[in-house]
């Protein structure tokens, strides 16, 4: 595995869709970097039936977003746990202005800063398409897609053999639209304050999978070197 010398703080920027999930994970495999995914832990949240996860379902099965206080709440309880000192990639955070700054004063409390903020520029359209059809593994979180990517053998995980699979509720056309129109009026204008404290970086997320992490990987060396 690659190290980084210092605990890194990247953030990736993206639609619904442009892969920051899937980047994210690959970065934790090779830099053993933590993923923190707000969408993740407010899902886990929910299927648990908390207090937040209640509040928080009905707004995103809508596609709007979870308020900052709850979001804020679930997101500094995870960064209390001894891992994250390795480093962290957030992934669907921050996603607001209000965000940003509770952020950037989190870590301002104990010295540190962003150290750099990825944004994975991409095509809406595709974006709608390609959350519309997809699906993972329950078991394992490889990911498919009805018109992309479909199993080589029919029902069974290629990557575990798994058998079961399953859906996000918010990954319908319908509500995928409502989550972009939040990403451009909310979580957008965020490129430009990273830009404004000099640690912006963008990459070209219509390309393959490979591709991108390839690019992810050299800013991750780059930035954390
Ligand atoms: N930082 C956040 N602030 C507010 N809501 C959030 C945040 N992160 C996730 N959510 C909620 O969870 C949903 C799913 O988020 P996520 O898993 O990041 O998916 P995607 O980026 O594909 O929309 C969002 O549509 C929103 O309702």
């Amino acid at each position: 595995m690659d190290t980084v010398t210092t605990p890194a703080v990247l953030i990736l920027l993206g639609p619904p869709g442009a892969g920051k999930g899937t980047q994210a994970r690959m970065l934790e495999e090779r830099f053993g970097l933590i993923q923190l995914s707000t969408g993740d832990l407010l899902r886990a949240a929910v299927a648990a039936g908390t207090p937040a996860g209640l509040a928080a379902k009905t707004v995103m099965e809508a596609g709007g977003l979870v308020s900052d206080e709850i979001v804020l709440a679930i997101l500094q309880d995870r960064m209390a746990e001894p891992d994250v000192t390795a480093g962290v990639i957030l992934d669907g955070f921050p996603r607001t202005a209000g965000q940003a700054a509770a952020l950037d004063a989190l870590l301002a409390a104990s010295g540190q800063k962003v150290t750099a903020a990825v944004s994975l520029d991409v095509d809406d359209e595709a974006m709608i398409a390609r959350v519309a059809g997809r699906f993972t593994c329950a078991a394992c979180g490889e990911g498919y897609h009805d018109s992309f990517k479909q199993p080589a053998v029919s029902g069974c995980c290629d990557k575990c053999g798994g058998v079961a699979f399953k859906r996000r509720a918010d990954d319908t056309a319908e509500t995928a639209r409502a989550r972009l129109e939040a990403y451009h009026a909310q979580t957008a204008p965020l490129i430009a304050h990273y830009r404004g404290m000099g640690v912006l970086r963008s990459v070209d997320a219509m390309d393959g999978i490979d591709t991108v992490a390839g690019a992810l990987g050299s800013i991750v060396e780059d930035v954390t070197a």
